[in-house]
């Protein structure tokens, strides 16, 4: 696979000096789907806008395909689709008319046939003349998805894509997004539905306060789910892992005050019985332990709330 879109270092700073977004660096393979998590402000859309050459970054580079989105905007921008969190069609236009207009706004020459076969996969060729105002919001998201792909772009970015859209209509929106990559498009998606990330993404990326947290492939974030965790609590705070606990992979818990330790439900042999022999061995003084599954919700919110882990 080969890199279709480098973000390097990216910051930017809004008038009256809120940093939004903190050194932002990311890699996007071409033909994959990253979703990119994040609470309310994160700085998911300032990221989005940035990248597209909406919002002019403070600093850092943007290369989408190699062409720089500041010094080769036209070349870069052509690139990208990007479909918004808000609707913004035109709501007397029809879906053919609003398709054609946006393909014609990127200067490419006119294609009905392409734009018959986007709005065939996304099941709007019946509605083809249809005015924007008669459809359903769902409908209406799937207009902003065609619109986005008029141009041909390589690389789509989708802006909270099931955002007040219902459970069956967010299904659905997650199959167009799946076969949209089976068409070869790169897709970036934010959302702050994991469910969503674990549904679509190959690699999912955290977002909080205007930095990268982490970037890791879905299947890896999973299989730590099937993990749990046994935390030992202390008697008194620690602000090391002992050296002799070492071999364990310990985490100090909030405060120091107690150990977490991982291991897989599945495995034959847990390691506790050793854990917590080696535990007394080392002088510590348990006073209680427990046990929880860890999930992808649990990592996330540990994440964003930048406790350690
Ligand atoms: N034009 C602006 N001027 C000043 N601050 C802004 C501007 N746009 C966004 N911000 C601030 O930047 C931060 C990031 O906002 P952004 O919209 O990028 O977050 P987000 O992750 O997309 O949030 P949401 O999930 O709510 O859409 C927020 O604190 C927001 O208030």
């Amino acid at each position: 696979m080969s890199t279709i879109l480098s973000i390097t270092d990216l910051r930017k700073s809004y008038a009256g000096g809120f940093e939004a977004l903190k050194g932002v660096s990311l890699d996007i393979e071409e033909g994959e789907i990253l979703a990119l998590l994040g609470p309310n402000g994160a700085g998911k859309t300032t990221l989005i806008s940035t990248v597209c050459g909406i919002t002019t970054a403070t600093s850092g580079s943007v290369k989408v395909a190699g062409h720089c989105i500041q010094q080769e905007f036209r070349a870069a921008r052509e690139m990208i689709g990007l479909v918004p969190q808000e609707i913004n069609l035109e709501p007397f236009e029809t879906v053919w008319n609003t398709v054609r207009f946006s393909r014609g706004l990127f200067g490419k020459p006119r294609n009905d046939a392409l734009l018959q076969d986007i709005l065939t996969k996304l099941s709007l060729w019946d509605k083809r003349n249809s005015q924007v105002k008669e459809l359903s919001g769902g409908m209406k998201r799937r207009v902003l998805i065609a619109k986005a792909l008029s141009h041909e772009p390589r690389v789509l970015f989708l802006d909270e894509p099931s955002a007040g859209v219902d459970v069956e209509l967010r299904k659905d929106m997650w199959d167009v997004v799946r076969e949209l990559r089976q068409s070869g498009v790169t897709i970036i998606l934010t959302t702050h539905y994991i469910e969503e990330a674990e549904a679509m993404a190959d690699r999912v990326g955290v977002i909080a306060k205007g930095e990268i947290l982490l970037v890791e492939e879905k299947s890896d974030l999973m299989a730590r789910m099937g993990k749990k965790e046994l935390e030992v609590m202390l008697t008194e705070p620690i602000s090391d892992v002992p050296a002799s606990l070492a071999a364990h992979g310990l985490r100090i818990g909030p405060q120091g005050r107690s150990l977490i330790y991982t291991y897989d439900v599945k495995a034959e042999r847990t390691g506790i019985t050793t854990l917590l022999n080696d535990v007394a061995a080392a002088g510590l003084v348990l006073s209680d332990v427990s046990t929880r599954q860890s999930s992808l919700e649990d990592i996330f919110v540990d994440l964003v709330k930048g406790e350690p882990s």
